[in-house]
């Protein structure tokens, strides 16, 4: 199933989710992801893992599993390649690591850029992050141009608030095909949703099962799916609660990439196409909401473009 939009683009609307895929992991999992049907696989360079991405993509292709018309692949501009100049440095040391000539899909990973010419996560002395003044505007006009060049087949962004997206629209010549941000019903994001959609941009979740892994979660953190409704609407429909968060999103006309290494993991979180939720029940998982962010980054809160200040 695929998510589409008036201007035409097309995402199929669950991907493989590959942060903390870990190196000697990925490679395997990827290939065994298109094996049981994923043909969206969500890329990012500062996941340091997209060489072995790459790798089991090539062994796919090459056997004749899938053709690259049937994938799409996104993968995501880091912060430190914001300056104009670096932008199509950045991709295509994303597609040389990827082993392919274009990308689906291109996003500005965070609205906020770091120094360029360091490591992904540069910091001074202090362990303060040392960031740059690129405006993201300078960048966009610079991924308008990967797309004129065939690089990236659509440019979107990642982790923009509605302020920063609307600065975008308002100055672009190629519009943002897509906003990838985090929603899962402990931060259902709905606002935010609801104004990119209204722009015709399409929308993706990321950390759609709540990030369960995330490197900075506190014992005591809520656990989404441990939540009793969701074990209580999935046994209605013979489905999981991972599934019943996901389906949450499709009937929102959301997108999901939810990363797992596990091939019985993958193959649940891909068959959520044959059930559907009725409106009560997506008003009761919206319910949860709690504004509970799994990827808050308050160290760099005192970036100038850090998106998270504005309510939405
Ligand atoms: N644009 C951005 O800034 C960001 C983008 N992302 C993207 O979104 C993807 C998904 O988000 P992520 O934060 O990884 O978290 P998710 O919400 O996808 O959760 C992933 C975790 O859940 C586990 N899991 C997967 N499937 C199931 C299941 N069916 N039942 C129970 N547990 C399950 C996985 O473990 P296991 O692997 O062991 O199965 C893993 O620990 C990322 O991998 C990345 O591609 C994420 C964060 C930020
Ligand atoms: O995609 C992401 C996952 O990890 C990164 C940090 O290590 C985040 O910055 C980012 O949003």
């Amino acid at each position: 199933m695929y998510l589409s939009s008036k201007t035409g683009f097309k995402i199929p609307s669950v991907g493989l989710g590959t942060w903390q895929a870990p190196k000697g992991e990925v490679c395997s999992a990827v290939k065994a992801a298109i094996d049981v049907g994923y043909r969206h696989i969500d890329c990012a360079a500062a996941y340091g893992n997209e060489d072995e991405v790459g790798d089991a993509i090539a062994a796919k292709l090459s056997e004749g599993a899938v053709c690259r018309e049937d994938l799409f692949v996104t993968s995501k501009l880091w912060n430190t390649y914001h300056r104009p100049d670096l932008v199509k440095v950045a991709c295509k040391k994303s597609l040389e690591n990827l082993k392919l000539s274009y990308l689906d899909l291109y996003l500005i990973h965070w609205p906020m850029a770091y120094v360029e010419d360091r490591e992904f996560f540069p910091k001074d002395e202090n362990g303060k992050f040392i960031f740059s003044e690129v405006d993201y505007l300078d960048t966009w006009k610079a991924m308008e141009q990967l797309v004129d060049e065939g690089l990236a087949k659509a440019v979107g962004v990642s982790n923009f608030n509605s302020e920063q997206l609307g600065r975008i629209l308002a100055n672009c010549r190629i519009p943002p095909a897509c906003l990838q941000i985090e929603s899962s019903p402990y931060f259902v994001n709905g606002r935010l949703i609801d104004f990119a959609q209204r722009a015709g941009i399409t929308v993706v979740a990321y950390s759609p099962l709540g990030s369960p892994k995330r490197p900075w979660a506190k014992p005591g953190d809520p656990q989404l799916l441990d939540e009793p409704l969701l074990k209580a609407i999935g046994a209605k429909y013979g489905k999981s609660p991972a599934q019943v968060v996901l389906r949450f999103q499709l009937e929102r006309n959301v997108g999901v990439v939810p990363k797992s290494v596990k091939p019985e993991r993958m193959k649940e979180n891909l068959d959520v196409l044959d059930f559907s939720l009725t409106k009560e029940e997506v008003e009761q998982i919206a319910a949860f909401n709690k504004d509970y962010r799994a990827v808050l980054l308050e160290w760099v809160a005192h970036h100038k473009y850090y998106p998270f200040k504005e309510p939405f």
